[in-house]
């Protein structure tokens, strides 16, 4: 399936079910042609549009975007958490060869063991009059888990995340950090045994000397547990170190996805250059390039036509407008959607055969 040198165009809304250039054979989440549209006071308001993407064994995938891009909308999609009115879900998530639109109640309880989520704000999932201990086995709980068996999964868990049950025993989530929290969800998450968690934002909203620990024990219960990570950003600087592969989301649709590598040495797309930019780094010749037109102010229910971005992108031309560009094969390996992508190293990166 890696036909990366075709240099074809992919059209993932013609043929949802198709296997694009950048999709895998072997993947242990299928991610096809998804759509969610939400009603919104009498209008339909498209937050996903047609996303594709893969995630095999073991892998870390980045995603990024701005704030709005539907981040999120997929992570809770994957995991059939979005409300169910007013919500309008189209496309195939498979996840280990199942369905999961097609899953009864019990066969999902059994998927969300393997498929968990963690979010940026960790204590707003917890029940504050839960013992911190009871909220780590919570999923445990679900699945009918006896006590004795239950209290070793939960310490395993605890361990993982570097506290143990002495250190909870009897407390509630109010009485720990922030940081802390965050341990304490991703335990929970680890207590059930999953493949696969979908991060949202998971340390957004923790103090930045705290970002990196919280990083880094993902990153080592990954490797340990053989896990695959969904990390959801709005900051291409937080994914760089975790993600083997990264896609770009602009408005509901992926523009750019690749290898970390590529993402970050030869971005291809003007919109993952932007982002890149916005990064700080300590090289002055690196500016921010100015956004004429902020992604709040584009209307979802009515996007422009032809290429979303054209409206803030200093490459945009006639065609632009006219035509929406589909994901298509880059030099570096990655796939972007755009009619005019940059070939160049990103400003003030060294790619790899210089460093
Ligand atoms: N339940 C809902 N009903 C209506 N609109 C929604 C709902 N949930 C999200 N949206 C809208 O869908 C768009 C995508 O939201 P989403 O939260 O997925 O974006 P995001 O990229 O995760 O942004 P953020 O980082 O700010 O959370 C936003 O404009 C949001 O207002």
């Amino acid at each position: 399936m890696n036909d990366e040198a075709s240099g074809q165009a992919v059209d993932t809304g013609a043929a949802p079910h198709a296997f694009a250039a950048f999709l895998r054979d072997d993947a242990l989440l299928k991610v096809r042609d998804l759509s969610v549209r939400y009603r919104r006071g009498g209008k339909i308001f498209v937050a996903v549009d047609g996303v594709s993407f893969d995630v095999a064994p073991g892998e870390t995938l980045g995603l990024v975007g701005e704030s709005g891009s539907g981040k999120t909308t997929i992570g809770r999609a994957l995991l059939k958490l979005l409300p169910k009115a007013d919500t309008r879900i189209d496309g195939h998530v498979e996840y280990d060869g199942l369905n999961l639109a097609d899953l009864s109640a019990s066969d999902l309880r059994a998927i969300r063991s393997k498929l968990q989520m963690i979010f940026q704000d960790p204590i707003s999932s917890f029940n504050p009059r839960r013992k911190v201990q009871d909220i780590v086995g919570e999923g445990l709980e679900i699945q009918g888990i006896r006590k004795a068996e239950r209290l070793e999964r939960v310490d395993r868990a605890l361990n993982d995340v570097g506290m143990s049950r002495t250190m909870v025993e009897g407390r509630r989530p109010h009485q720990f950090s922030g940081g802390q929290c965050q341990r304490i969800a991703i335990a929970r998450a680890l207590a059930v045994g999953p493949e696969l968690i979908v991060c949202d934002e998971p340390v957004a909203s923790l103090d930045v000397s705290v970002q990196a620990h919280v990083i880094n024990l993902l990153q080592d219960i990954r490797q340990k547990r053989n896990l695959a990570l969904i990390f959801i950003s709005h900051d291409l600087a937080v994914v760089r170190n975790v993600s083997d592969r990264v896609a770009v989301l602009y408005m509901g649709r992926i523009v750019e996805i690749g290898t970390g590598d590529a993402i970050y040495q030869r971005p291809a797309h003007p919109y993952t250059r932007m982002l890149l930019e916005a990064v700080p780094v300590p090289d002055a010749s690196r500016k921010i390039v100015p956004s004429a037109t902020p992604t709040q102010a584009l209307s979802r229910s009515a996007p422009p036509s032809g290429c979303r971005f054209r409206l803030r992108c200093p490459r945009a031309q006639a065609v632009c407008a006219a035509q929406e560009p589909k994901l298509a094969a880059m030099p570096y390996g990655q796939f972007a959607a755009c009619h005019f992508p940059h070939d160049e190293p990103a400003p003030g990166m060294k790619t790899a055969e210089q460093a």
